[in-house]
């Protein structure tokens, strides 16, 4: 249970630690025991000042996530922020000094700023990252950090949900003094008897005005920054109201904007984007727990060196996202031609981000340093792992599997990064099925946050649990799933653009459909999407599709009519967009000649009703298929659970997190609407609909996608049960 503890020392300092691993998050619990420790050091006589700080140098992490949202009794509002934060804390008689090491976000962060003053190792991460859950800083820092940076530094900060260094911070005013770890706690203590002895002042940063912009002034940045979050975010409400909180702090003063904040923080702490939010959060978290794996006490085997074969455009991005994190490379390719490109586009990679200011020139060197190109097999003698990322050609990979295993030593892990090619076959010619197992990156591969962990039947627990291990290091999220044709994204994204196609050949718009998608949330619609990924792609991987889920392959003509008339997507500039010089994309009127010609080889005719569909049609008609996929996968047992695809969804295919990811999504539809709207459309317009069994079983019983259809069974057993008997009694 989370709780503080307090130490008196010699030198009449009572030091308030907060204790609640792993991130000495604010729960509840720790409130009432910082409170009451609190009392008692402002009641002891001698106790002439206090310093918090929190245990295993970590401030704190913030309010604990976990009581969102959770339809637990909740204080009024104001209880903490005004009564104990503001009107307790900030207005003790004794000096107060936050020693702050590792992090202070969110409430950690809103406490340390009630301090009298900050003290802060260089390196702790200081910020308030509220509105990336939804919600805004609930515990006055919308009013105190204005005070302490000024508004365009606190607003960039709130907006961007970033902290700063410890450095940064100094420099902003935000903490008082910068202190190694090991002297950080008795500096604070020096620091409270300083200002007890009027040697530094005493300030209340609630009513601190040097920093705050002339009114005029802050009316004008105030303005920018709502112009910046409706542009940055149109479907959230949230950043809006921070700002409205913030301006009206800097209009009729702070304990207004507190009242303000803390009103606001009732009403956004239960709205659906927090709920959604929050529950990305956890998701995304959870994704590296998988049992029967992780819960074995395996442990990550070291890997070092890593060969990467081919360096095309995702080879290349896999090299440049394993150097980056210290990794030695060995790039293998068949001609000197193609390596010294691989090797030119990992070197372009590193430098856009030397250019950025994201990486030093020092940095770059020593990752560039790590990086060796080869045309064969010889060095593969001392590699822990390979990852084939070559053209999706079956033969061509098996041949490569097969030679993996002459050259690289038994322990290595063998992986491919395919992307709809099924593991099994990839192996076929080897007898190293249990060191087999996928790496799916998503382009550009250094950029992208989603890693897709493929396992077979057989790929041992040992391999997954050091690929995760590669996976945290490198930044990435790691989902691990089943091996089928297109694994979880691209089977998602497939029906994605399949039902598009429907639709348009039927006589639905094509730029309509992509505006109604991108109002909703996704980056881009499914023809703006497919003309990004080009129509070779597209067209391989809908044969792969049709060959392995046929009775629901929508099998439309129109990109292979398209690409024949050599508009490939937006690499030749037309696809179902015209393209300009700088890649922007407008509409083409040829576009609906191609469409009839693919609606007379189809045989379908204009449905009057697709025609003229509304938005939440379009919305339903593209996304519910994409959810029966995605029940599908969960049937099959690909995904372990249903929150992997959430983050599948919102890592691989760009969906809305403050949606919280599909299946989340679904449910807040019900599964029984999405079971009825598919299952009429699927006798409108064929099977390509079909509700799946897993949905159709859980649409009979009207219960949640996310629930396990069995322990709900035995629940709703003893709840008719119990009910039943009470009748009978
Ligand atoms: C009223 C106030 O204004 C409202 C608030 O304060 S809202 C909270 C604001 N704080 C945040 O948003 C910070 C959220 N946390 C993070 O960004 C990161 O966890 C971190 C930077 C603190 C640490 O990152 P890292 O070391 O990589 O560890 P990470 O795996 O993320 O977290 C470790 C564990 O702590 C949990 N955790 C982290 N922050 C938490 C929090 N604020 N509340 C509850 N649990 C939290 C995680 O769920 C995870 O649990 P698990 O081990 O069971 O999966």
């Amino acid at each position: 249970m989370g709780h503080t503890v307090m130490e008196v020392g010699p030198h009449g300092v009572a030091i308030i630690t907060i204790v609640n691993p792993p991130v000495n998050s604010l729960s509840y619990d720790v409130f009432h025991s910082l409170k009451e420790n609190f009392d008692q050091a402002i009641q002891r006589d001698d106790v002439k000042a206090i310093v918090f700080t929190g245990a295993k140098g970590r401030f704190s992490g913030g309010f604990d996530i976990s009581a969102f949202g959770g339809g637990k009794e909740r204080p009024k509002a104001g209880w903490l922020s005004v009564e104990i934060i503001t009107d307790t804390i900030e207005a003790a008689r004794k000096p107060l000094v936050a020693a702050i090491d590792g992090l202070a976000l969110g409430g950690g962060l809103e406490l340390a700023m009630a301090c009298n003053a900050r003290l802060s190792t260089p390196t702790a991460q200081l910020g308030l990252p509220e509105l990336q859950l939804g919600i805004i800083p609930g515990l006055g820092g919308t009013q105190r950090l204005p005070r302490l940076v000024g508004l365009t530094k606190a607003l960039e900060m709130i907006l961007t949900s970033k902290p700063v260094k410890g450095k940064e911070a100094f420099s902003l005013g935000l903490v008082d003094g910068l202190v190694s770890p090991d002297d950080l706690v008795n500096a604070a203590c020096q620091w409270a008897l300083d200002i007890l002895g009027h040697r530094r002042p005493w300030i209340a940063s609630l009513y601190k005005t040097d920093k705050l912009e002339p009114l005029g002034e802050a009316g004008e940045i105030l303005k920018f920054a709502r112009a910046q979050a409706q542009k940055r975010a149109p479907n959230l409400q949230h950043p809006l109201v921070c700002i409205d909180v913030i301006e009206v702090g800097v209009v009729s003063g702070p304990r207004a904007g507190l009242w303000k904040e803390a009103e606001a923080s009732q009403g956004l702490g239960a709205s659906d984007t927090c709920k959604s939010l929050v529950h990305i959060f956890f998701a995304q978290r959870g994704t590296s727990k998988i049992p029967g794996v992780t819960d074995c006490g395996l442990v990550p085997r070291q890997v070092k060196n890593i060969a990467i074969l081919g360096g095309g455009l995702m080879g290349s991005g896999i090299a440049t996202a394993l150097i980056l994190s210290s990794y030695a490379v060995i790039l293998k390719e068949v001609n000197e031609k193609f390596l010294d490109a691989g090797i030119n586009r990992i070197k372009a990679n590193l430098l856009s981000r030397v250019k950025k200011g994201k990486l030093t020139q020092d940095k770059f060197e020593k990752a560039i340093s790590l990086l060796k190109g080869t045309l064969d097999y010889e060095s593969f003698r001392d590699v822990d792992m390979v990852i084939e990322a070559v053209i999706e050609n079956v033969s061509l990979k098996q041949h490569i599997f097969a030679d993996l295993e002459k050259y690289c030593p038994p322990h290595c892990i063998l992986a491919s990064n395919t992307s709809t090619i099924n593991l099994n076959l990839i192996g076929k010619r080897t007898k190293s099925q249990d060191r087999i197992v996928g790496a799916h990156f998503f382009s550009p591969a250094h950029v992208m946050p989603l890693l897709e962990i493929v396992r077979t039947k057989q790929t041992s627990p040992q391999v997954i649990v050091d690929v995760l291990d590669i996976s945290k290091k490198i930044k990435k999220i790691p989902v691990v799933v089943g091996n089928c044709t297109g694994f979880a994204v691209n089977r998602m994204f497939f029906p994605y653009t399949q039902a598009g196609l429907l639709l348009v050949e039927r006589g639905a718009d094509v730029y309509q459909i992509d505006k109604v998608i991108t109002k909703f949330g996704m980056p881009m619609g499914p023809f703006r999407l497919a003309d990004l990924v080009g129509f070779g792609v597209a067209i391989a991987t809908g044969m792969e599709f049709i060959q392995n889920f046929p009775e629901r392959t929508y099998k439309s003509m129109l990109i292979p009519l398209l690409q024949e008339d050599k508009r490939a997507g937006e690499t030749t500039r037309k696809g179902f967009y015209l393209y300009d010089d700088k890649r922007k994309a407008s509409p083409d009127p040829e576009l609906k000649n191609y469409i009839e010609k693919a609606r007379s080889i189809t045989g379908v005719s204009l449905d009057p009703k697709l025609v003229k569909l509304q938005e939440k049609d379009i919305l339903e008609m593209i996304f519910f298929p994409v959810v029966n996929e995605a029940c599908r996968i969960l049937d099959e047992g690909i995904a372990v659970k249903a929150a992997d695809l959430d983050i599948c969804a919102v890592m691989g295919m760009g969906f809305p997190p403050y949606r919280g990811g599909i299946i989340f999504w679904a449910d807040t539809l019900g599964s029984k609407y999405i079971y009825s709207r598919l299952e009429r459309w699927s006798e409108l317009y064929g099977e390509f609909f079909k509700p799946c069994a897993y949905l159709a079983a859980r649409a009979a019983k009207g219960i949640p996608l996310v629930s396990n259809l069995s322990s709900f069974t035995s629940i709703s057993f003893m709840q008719n049960h119990l009910s039943h008997n009470s009748r009978i009694v």
